[in-house]
Formats: structure tokens, sequence, C-alpha cells
């Protein structure tokens, strides 16, 4: 049970010799009834969906005095992040409200003239060009870290949702802020940022009373704390940037660098701190996720990790693999594509239509919540064959067809950092499969999402060493 008046779905997982079947909730029989919508929200975003909802559609409906519009055809996707961003480009209230307190007005949940002036600028300190300038703390990083698995005593139990969520908040860290960072500055961004995530809460009851804006979300001392403890360290940092030019290529100096381009306004100190934590936030929770349900398909399918490893081997003889191999990764890509179509890591899109207009034959009220849901869309029976089996191989032929994968979202406000994130998860993925095998312990898994999409609890694994 999850609570009063709400029952929590069944989860569904099932394995075969040639196929798995990764934990889903089973889809409801019927549909939500408003207490079970709200405390099915509170609990986790995907627990409530009915089977009619895994297939493409658009539908509306309305919690309390809200028009919640979903929007998840491959047409009106389209419509709403692309052709239509004018009109859907602002972030629903609850995903802003939430991540206020953390990100200021940081680009992920700006919009307009701000979001306009500030995404070339980010979009370049992230580009796909500059990829190798982070190849040096991605690798040394994992490196690191995979030390510090093979030092763990045989048959010790990790949290395999802990320890990636320690190893890409590392190589973040490194990247926005520069490898000069202290320890102690490092650590406490981390940690600060940490606190935040296990507590923050995605559902504005504001909003869905009838407030346009929502609610300010009130944080628990613990959190509060955190948070400024969070703003002290990174506004230290940007100061320190600002005052001397460390010569290295960390993000942050990139964004620093612009203070100087008479193409581009300088960007304030405050602006320069809120992208730093967007950064920050948007760049390593969601790696984290990816590589977590990674490991717990790729243990779950004996044919899809051997091949893996085949791989590895293949392309890396004796010799640790590095960043230079990605583009040879073929297999590990897929194996990270399928999982990011399972799992997406930001499960939910939600957009605030800023006036009236229509979604197909669907009248959309100004200010109404707009949502495009890759957990439902990636699975939807119509889109594709056995929609809930891992399948890596179905990346490895053609692409998926046009907005029907979108775990970077589309559009004007696609992922600023899609390319480092995939480099990144696959880089991780195969240095850590290089010398080891990670087994879930069969504690049951159940996926949970807030504003990124988790195993509930955390992925307990045991470590087994290949070389
Ligand atoms: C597997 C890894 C990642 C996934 C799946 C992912 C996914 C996404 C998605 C879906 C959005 C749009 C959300 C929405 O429209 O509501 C987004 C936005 C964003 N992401 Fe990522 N992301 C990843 C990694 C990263 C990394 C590594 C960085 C930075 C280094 C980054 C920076 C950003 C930024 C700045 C935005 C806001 C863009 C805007 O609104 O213009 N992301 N990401």
């Amino acid at each position: 049970m999850g609570g009063w008046g709400y029952q929590r779905p069944r989860m569904i997982e099932r394995r075969g010799a040639d196929f798995f079947e990764p934990a889903h909730p089973e889809p409801r029989t019927r549909r939500a009834t408003l207490v079970e919508t709200v405390l099915g929200a509170r609990h986790s975003l995907i627990s409530n969906w009915m089977e009619k909802s895994y297939a493409s559609g658009c539908d509306s409906f309305r919690i309390m005095r809200r028009q919640i519009v979903i929007a998840n055809r491959p047409d009106a996707i389209r419509q709403v992040l692309v052709t239509d961003n004018a009109i859907f480009e602002r972030k629903g209230p609850p995903v802003r409200r939430a991540l206020e307190g953390v990100i200021g007005k940081g680009l992920f949940i700006s919009d307009g003239p701000l979001w306009a002036e500030r995404r070339p600028l980010v979009a370049d300190a992230v580009h796909k060009n500059r990829l190798a300038a982070f190849a040096a703390p991605m690798e040394s990083v994992t490196a690191e870290f995979a030390e510090r698995w093979a030092a763990l005593p045989a048959g010790a139990t990790r949290d395999a949702q802990a320890d990636m969520a320690a190893l890409t908040a590392e190589i973040i860290t490194r990247a926005v802020f520069g490898a000069q960072l202290r320890a102690g500055a490092a650590r406490a961004v981390i940690e600060g940022f940490t606190q935040f995530q296990d507590r923050v809460d995605s559902f504005n009851i504001g909003y869905f009373l009838g407030l346009d804006e929502g609610l300010r979300v009130r944080h628990g001392w613990r959190v509060r704390r955190a948070i400024a403890g969070l703003h002290r360290t990174i506004e230290q940092v940007v100061e320190d940037h600002l005052a001397s030019d460390s010569g290295e290529d960390s993000l942050l100096s990139r964004l620093v660098s612009h203070r100087d381009d008479e193409h581009h306004r300088k960007l304030g100190v405050q602006a320069l701190h809120d992208e730093a934590a967007t950064l920050f936030l948007a760049g390593h929770e969601t790696t984290a996720t990816t590589l977590t349900w990674a490991w717990y398909l790729l243990a779950n399918a004996p044919w899809a990790e051997a091949r893996l490893h085949e791989e590895i081997d293949r392309v890396a003889g004796d010799r640790p693999i590095g960043f230079a191999d990605v583009p040879k990764l073929s297999w590990c890509r897929a194996v990270i594509d399928e999982t990011m179509r399972l799992y997406p890591p930001i499960p939910i899109y939600s957009r605030q239509a800023s006036r009236a207009a229509k979604i197909g034959d669907i009248e959309v009220e100004s200010q109404a919540m707009v949502l495009v849901i890759p957990w439902l869309l990636h699975r939807a029976r119509d889109l594709w064959q056995e929609p809930n089996l891992f399948r890596p191989e179905r990346f490895l032929a053609n692409r998926p067809a046009p907005f029907s994968y979108i775990p970077f979202s589309v559009g004007p406000r696609v992922c600023a950092g899609a390319s480092f994130g995939m480099t990144e998860a696959v880089l991780c993925l195969a240095m850590l499969a290089q010398r080891f095998v990670v087994r879930p312990t069969g504690a049951p898994v159940v996926p949970i999402c807030r504003l990124t999409l988790r195993p509930e609890g955390g992925l307990p694994v045991t470590l087994e060493r290949r070389h």
C-alpha cells in the first residue's frame, strides 16, 4: 500500500532463456479517482497509467481546477516541442517551483527572452565539438572510481544508484568547476545536491487548485541548510573563476569568458551561479540513473552482457578502454539507447500553455499543463515491437521513427548536454564493464518517478572482478 486510498500497482518482471521484461508497474484496469491520482502522483508519476495509455495518443482531463493535456502522439509531440514551442516553451509550475530554490533562473526552468539569451551560451559551453575537453575528467574520475570498487572486500554489497550518482557527480563537478576545485568544496556541492534531490517533491497543490504560478515550495531545515551551503560553495567558486583565469577549460570558465565577448551580453555573477548549478543538476542524476538501469538490465540479460564484454575485449584488448574508443562501441551505445527507452531518465516533460491552443481535436486552455510522456511513448505498442522487452539490437539497424524516441527531448529546448551525457554513459559503462560484473542482489526492483526515474530505495548489487 502507498497510504490511505491508494493501492500501489503490482510490479511485472519476467525473464526467460532469451528474453527479459524488466520491472514496470501493471497498468490500472480502471481510471484512478482524484484521491488515487493525487496520492499516486506524490508516490510516483508512472504508477497510475491504464493499459490504453501505453499507445500513442492525446488526452485531456482535470486534476482539481487544472486542465491536463497529454500530447503523446508523434505529430502532437512535434507540435508542442518544435513547431509551437513559442506557445509551450514554459516549463510547468510544479517543476519550476521544485527547482527554483537551487537553480534560480537557470536555463532548465527559464523561458522567454532570458532563456533565448542564455541558451546559446550554455549550449556552446557543452557543445559536442568541445567534448574532447571533457575526456580527461571523464576518464580519470571513472578510473579512480574503478580503483575504489577494486579495493572493496569480495562480496561487498553496494548501492549501484548511489555509486553511479557519486561517479557522475564527480565527473560533472570537475567538468563544470575544473579540477582545481578543493576536495571539500566538491564534497559540499555533491552533498548539497544529494540532500535536495532526495527530498524534492514535484507535486504542487497550489497549481492544481488554480494558482497559475503554483506555490513557492517550503523546504524543511535540512534541505534549507543543504541549499544554503551549496549556494555559498558555488558563489565562492564563481568568484574564484572571476578573480583569476585558471587556464582550465571548464564549463564555468567558458561561461565566464563570454563576459568579454562583445556578441553576447555579459553573464552576471548570479547568472553564472544559476547556470553552473543547472549544469550540475541537469547533468549528473540523468546519467547516473541511466547507468544504474543499464546494470540492472545487463545482469538479467546474459546474452546482451556477453556481447558487451566481447565488444569491449575486441576493441581494447589488454589495454584500458577509453574516450577515443567510444565511437567503436556500437553495442554499448545500443544498450544505453535501449536503457533510456525503457527507463527514460526524465520520464515526463511538463509545459504550461501560454495561451489557448488546439492540439489535434483537443481545446487547450490558457495555463493548462501539457505533458509529453516518454515513459508511455517509449512503450507505445503501436510504435514499438515487444515494447516491454529489453532488446538493444533494435537500435543497431535503424534509428527509431521520428518523435517516437525522445530521451533528450527535441526542438529548441532539447537537452543542451545530450552529447556529453551520451558519451559519458557509454564511456563509464565500458570502463567499468571491462573490469567488473555487476550483480543485483535480487531485491525487488520498483521504478519510481519524481523528477527522474530511479529504482526505489536504490539498486543493491555485488561486484565480481573480470580482470
Ligand atoms: C543521459 C543523460 C541525460 C539525459 C537523458 C538528459 C535529458 C534531458 C531532457 C529530457 C531535457 C529537457 C527536459 C524538458 O524539456 O522538460 C534536458 C535539458 C537539459 N539538459 Fe540534459 N540530459 C542528460 C544529460 C545532461 C548533461 C550531461 C548536461 C550538461 C552537462 C545536461 C544539460 C541540460 C540542460 C542545460 C538542459 C536545459 C536545456 C533548455 O531548457 O534549454 N543534460 N536534458
